[in-house]
């Protein structure tokens, strides 16, 4: 027999997370449980304001209408709703067994906070790869400290997000103020300009490498090589269900193109499934989970090593049973 149960969770941030101008106070999700005789699987359908098109109680119509119809025993066609897709189809490769449960729990360290600490905690990493958001402030700012940060540790590569956020002329002031023996250790630099075009052009006049983010949650968006673009960022939560994410990877192999799994800010439920998502379907790739840390406590689940407190969800009232 099938079951269902929907729990809404909501998670305090840290004081600092800015999201599209927005600073976000707590994360909100559901967290889907789905049973079939002795079998489980669970799933965070979380969609994220900003960067999602479902809100909230879209995504909790939708589940509910999919989890009907899985407790009446039909096989539902996946949700349109990415965040929807997503959560129901990991809920499901648990429960069948597909996803494995091996992780990558290494990822690109996101810069945040207080330069001196940043500086001692890139110096400490086990994978020399860290993530540091441009776009914010100045671009001769952001430029000086990519090329302090390249110089004073050598073996240090950057991944590098503008979120789209310069004209090409600033973009070119972020570039100038960035030595051009130091630009190769910038893995990608995430969307620089308002449009692709902007950005390709901007990567064939200063050989600095980028990579879609916003792109590839863009209608009509198709996996192509283009000088310059070395990889894909994809957050599962925003692209949609597992067999999507395993379209997007093969696309993208076949075009000589790197997938970065990334976080959409999910709680220490999604987030581990997407470290076991990177083990399985990227293994040569470091991806882009860290975002834990900006969290004050997990659910349900623990990433290996954190020492944040752990919310159980057996001994809450599900909001939704099926
Ligand atoms: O990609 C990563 O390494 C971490 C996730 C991350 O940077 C983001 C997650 C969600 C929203 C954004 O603020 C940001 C991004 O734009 O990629
Ligand atoms: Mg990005």
């Amino acid at each position: 027999m099938r079951t269902a149960s929907l729990w809404r969770y909501a998670i305090p941030l840290d004081a600092g997370v800015v999201l599209r101008d927005q600073r976000i106070k707590q994360r909100s999700g559901l967290v889907v449980r789905l049973r079939d005789g002795s079998a489980e699987g669970w799933g965070e359908i979380a969609p994220l304001p900003g960067f999602s098109h479902e809100d909230l109680p879209q995504a909790q119509d939708a589940a509910e209408a999919w989890l009907t119809s899985w407790c009446a025993g039909d096989s539902a066609a996946e949700s349109r709703l990415p965040s929807v897709a997503f959560g129901l189809s990991c809920a499901l490769a648990e429960l069948d067994g597909t996803l494995p449960a091996a992780g990558n729990y290494h990822s690109a360290a996101l810069c945040v906070g207080d330069p001196d600490q940043l500086f001692a905690r890139l110096q400490a990493l086990p994978y020399p790869v860290a993530k540091m958001k441009v776009g914010l402030y100045e671009p001769i700012r952001d430029g000086m400290l990519v090329s302090l940060l390249l110089e004073a540790l050598p073996d240090l590569q950057l991944r590098l997000d503008a979120n789209r956020s310069w004209s090409p002329e600033k973009a070119r002031q972020f570039a100038r103020a960035v030595g051009p023996e130091l630009r190769q250790r910038i893995a990608f630099l995430e969307e620089p300009c308002r449009t692709p075009a902007e950005s390709c052009s901007f990567s064939a006049e200063t050989a600095i490498a980028i990579a879609w983010d916003e792109s590839v949650r863009e209608a009509g968006f198709v996996v192509a090589a283009q000088p310059g673009v070395t990889a894909l960022v994809v957050k599962p939560t925003l692209t949609g269900s597992i067999r999507h994410l395993q379209q997007l990877i093969t696309a993208a192999q076949q075009q000589g193109l790197t997938v970065v799994i990334s976080s959409a800010i999910e709680s220490s439920l999604g987030l581990t499934q997407l470290a076991r998502l990177a083990n399985w379907l990227t293994p040569q790739v470091l991806p882009g989970l860290d975002t834990l840390d900006l969290m004050q406590h997990q659910l349900h689940r623990r990433w290996p090593d954190s020492s944040l407190a752990l919310q159980a969800l057996a001994d809450r009232e599900a909001i939704w049973r099926g």
